[in-house]
């Protein structure tokens, strides 16, 4: 079947798109890999799927698929993209959105400057809902990586993430503890892995091995994470600028109970059409 798509990022975190809203694509997992992949396909490290949505009082639905093949509950990078999607293909001329996704509603909104700020939900703290296996809900905790033991903060925000602080992201094992941490057996739906350097209480450098795509230029949700984790250790003092590989998002969260307030940009390269099996 041919397809259209439009190529996409945010901090060079990137993306191919769909739209779905008039009729559903047959997306298997065998597809999403081949359009992820950067020599046989298209290549992204997520598609994003817009859809009709299913409930009412909302205006989309987005689904959200790692260059693995797998299905996840949230993309944050994803979700100023979408907003950019929707407006440009002129499926909406509304600048608040609210919008579903698997790990439940986000209210993006589009700034009159361009870039884009999501409301991104309340981040969820309890082990079980990351979910992370622990006996303990304290807000650090040790992760044996073979003869390792690293401090990490288990944080949800619609999808799993575990934060370590290092001294230099630079020098951080990303490729190396990051597999390890991903795919580690206490992360039963495995995990986003977050490598924080405190500049200072209101900058942080951060680098993220995603889950379903190693390491990324950026990541919204890891964003979002990681100034939770540091603001729950007292590191951090909110609004928090969150300087990734691919540029910075402001991060803003007022504590437990309240929801995480991302802002950054979200960039259209190309459309094009390509013939899937
Ligand atoms: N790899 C993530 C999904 C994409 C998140 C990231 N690209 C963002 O901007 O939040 C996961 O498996 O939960």
């Amino acid at each position: 079947m041919r397809l259209r798509f439009t190529k996409m990022h945010g901090l060079g975190n990137d993306f191919v798109v769909l739209d779905a809203t008039r009729a559903p694509i047959d997306l298997t997992p065998e597809r999403v890999r081949f359009l992820a992949d950067r020599h046989f396909g298209v290549g992204c490290d997520q598609l994003l799927v817009v859809e009709a949505p299913t409930q009412p009082g909302v205006d989309f639905r987005y689904r959200i698929f790692n260059a693995d093949g797998g299905e996840v509950e949230q993309c944050g990078n994803g979700a100023r993209c979408f907003v950019r999607f929707v407006h440009d293909r002129g499926l909406t001329d509304k600048t608040h959105i609210r919008v579903e996704t698997q790990s439940g509603l986000i209210e993006p909104r589009l700034e009159a400057d361009g870039q884009v700020t999501v409301d991104m939900g309340e981040p969820r703290l309890d082990p079980d809902d990351v979910p992370f296996d622990s006996d303990s809900d304290a807000v650090v905790q040790p992760l044996s990586l073979g003869d390792v033991r690293v401090l990490i903060t288990a944080v949800s925000m619609g999808n799993p993430h575990a934060v370590q602080v290092v001294a230099d992201v630079d020098a951080a094992l990303v490729t190396t503890q990051g597999p390890s941490i991903e795919t580690h057996a206490r992360f039963p739906a495995r995990v986003n892995a977050g490598f924080m350097q405190v500049v200072d209480e209101h900058h942080i450098r951060l680098r993220v091995w995603e889950r379903g795509a190693g390491e990324t230029l950026a990541c919204g949700t890891g964003a979002c994470a990681a100034v939770v984790a540091g603001i729950l250790r007292e590191l951090l003092v909110s609004p928090v600028q969150v300087e990734t590989r691919g540029g910075a998002l402001s991060i803003a969260w007022d504590g437990p109970g309240t929801p995480v307030l991302m802002t950054g940009p979200a960039v259209t390269v190309f459309e094009a059409e390509i013939e899937l099996d």
